[in-house]
């Protein structure tokens, strides 16, 4: 599903490459921590799978596409099978909960009959029925956060990427969104999650690629966060 082949990133300002000869195979269906320090590579490696950046070393695959060889034109078509999770949720504060993950629907043009019996299905399954007309800032970070899986899910990608999803919640919410996403998980969608959560990637026991100073330096199938520390 995901293919990294000899990776590297040297972002033109930084003397050091942000990822350094990284070769990673993820299978369909798999949940993988992306683990390491501040600065690692772990956004840069994210940021790499949407085509935000180009490598400039080394070949990506996404499912059928080569990231390297993709024209511009086709960027979007990559980026609708990509689901976005962020740290800061990003979601758009003029618009209900509803409308922001209908948004996501119609921006692919999908329509209007689909998007009013899709949209509250997938409310129901992050568990926000009840909540559809509440406009963010009356939600909790943990309910904000559910809103934007909602959004990145909805339109039943195969890849979700998640950036620091559980930066901002306390241990009880993280623990509640991490369910969640192995529930999206168990739906065949790939997850690739971005973390410095300890306690989440040892209570989970999935797969964990350790990256520092751009490198990859651990890959274990049930890994736990701090082997060896
Ligand atoms: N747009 C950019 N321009 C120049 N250098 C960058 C850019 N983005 C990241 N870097 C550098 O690349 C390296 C890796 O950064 P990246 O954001 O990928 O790490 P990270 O592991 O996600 O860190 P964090 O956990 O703090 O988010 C760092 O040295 C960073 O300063």
């Amino acid at each position: 599903m995901i293919r990294l082949e000899h990776v590297s990133k040297a972002y033109k300002t930084s003397t050091r490459p942000a990822l350094d000869d990284v070769s990673v195979n993820v299978d369909k269906g798999e949940f993988v921590f992306l683990i390491g320090p501040s600065g690692s590579g772990k956004s840069t490696f994210l940021r790499l799978l949407l085509r935000e950046e180009l490598p400039s070393k080394g070949s990506i695959h996404v499912d059928t596409w080569n990231l390297t060889k993709l024209p511009r034109r086709r960027v979007p078509k990559l980026r609708q099978r990509i689901g976005c999770v962020f740290q800061d949720f990003r979601l758009l504060v003029n618009k209900t909960v509803a409308e922001n993950v209908a948004f996501a629907l119609e921006v692919i043009g999908k329509p209007p009959n689909t998007v009013r019996k899709v949209v509250p299905e997938v409310l129901q399954l992050v568990g926000l029925d009840g909540k559809a007309d509440r406009m963010p800032n009356e939600l909790s970070g943990g309910e904000q956060q559910r809103v934007a899986i909602a959004r990145a899910f909805v339109n039943r990608p195969l890849v979700l990427l998640a950036d620091e999803p559980t930066g901002n919640l306390d241990p009880d919410t993280s623990q509640d969104i991490m369910l969640l996403l192995e529930r999206i998980n168990r739906t065949g969608t790939t997850v690739l999650m971005a973390t410095h959560d300890h306690s989440i990637v040892d209570s989970m026991r999935r797969r964990v690629v350790e990256l520092q100073l751009g490198k990859v330096v651990r890959d274990d199938s049930r890994g736990v966060y701090g082997v060896g520390r």
